[in-house]
């Protein structure tokens, strides 16, 4: 490793997310890979990470957090499951570790990043609002964190608009026909062989209709993201959510 290197550890290295950022960093001059690790690894070689990446599940990623905010290692975690009140958590324990970053981003892709803001400007314009995921069936979360934030962003813009209830004379329903409700937006979940991470937001006014549509079709979208979030957060301390501001983006 050079001096101007980045030591860079990932958990769920064997993951489908880990490998392929595995290869990523790899690949990148300015990071070396020091560390891989699974569930039941040790983490004694992650201590020679400047940053930690982690893409595992819902249920192992605080206590992989609480080890590099103890040992003062900052990380990107693109793990989905992050409620308001888990981000609270981790804000509570980067105020014991100043100087620490963490950044938390529910995609990591530019284009899905872009698609979510370009989601929020359109959402004060129009009666409806719909959102449909569609990801490949080993996906273990429903609706995708990408959904989630979107619906959540979607729901403040409207609230800040004064729109009122999206119309839905709905009635009678078979149980999940109109999909989950995040804060009054639909969002709809598809899990289909094939497929890799999508999503669609569809908008309706008297007359007319706009989706604002994003495909990942190979998990390479993602490393861009995460890059640059592996160089930005070094000099982040604190919580950062989303990474719309690493890429001028809003
Ligand atoms: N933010 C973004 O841009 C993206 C986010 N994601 C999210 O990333 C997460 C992982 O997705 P994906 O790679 O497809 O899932 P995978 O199941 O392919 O990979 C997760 C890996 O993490 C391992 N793991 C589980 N617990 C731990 C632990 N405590 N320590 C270390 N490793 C652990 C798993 O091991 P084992 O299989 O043995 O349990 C597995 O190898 C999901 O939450 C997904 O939604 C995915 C794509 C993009
Ligand atoms: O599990 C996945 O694959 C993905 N997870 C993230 C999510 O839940 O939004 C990001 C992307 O959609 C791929």
């Amino acid at each position: 490793m050079t001096e101007t290197q980045i030591a860079v550890g990932v958990f769920g290295a064997a993951g489908r997310m880990g490998a392929e950022v595995c290869r990523a960093v790899q690949a990148a001059p300015d990071l070396e890979l020091v560390a891989q690790l699974d569930v039941g690894d040790d983490r004694a070689p992650a201590t020679a990470a400047q940053v930690m990446v982690d893409f595992t599940h819902p249920d192992a990623v605080l206590d992989n957090l609480s080890w590099c905010i103890e040992n003062r290692i900052h990380a990107v975690v693109g793990t989905t499951g992050f409620t308001e009140d888990r981000l609270a958590q981790l804000r509570w324990a980067l105020g014991s570790a100043p100087g620490v970053g963490i950044v938390v981003a529910a995609n990591f892709s530019v284009g899905a990043v872009l698609m979510m803001h370009f989601a929020e400007q359109a959402a004060r314009f129009y009666e409806s609002v719909e959102i449909i995921e569609l990801h490949h069936p080993d996906k273990a979360d429903a609706p995708s964190g990408t959904a989630t934030t979107t619906a959540r962003r979607i729901a403040a813009a409207r609230d800040a608009a004064s729109r009122p209830a999206i119309p839905d004379a709905t009635t009678q329903e078979v149980p999940g026909a109109r999909g989950a409700d995040i804060e009054g937006i639909r969002v709809h979940g598809v899990r289909l062989r094939g497929l890799v991470a999508h999503q669609e937001v569809l908008f309706g006014d008297p007359g007319e209709t706009l989706t604002v549509r994003h495909d990942s079709f190979d998990r390479v979208s993602f490393m861009p993201g995460v890059l640059a979030a592996v160089r930005a957060v070094v000099d982040r301390p604190g919580l950062t959510i989303g990474i719309d501001d690493l890429l001028g983006i809003g």
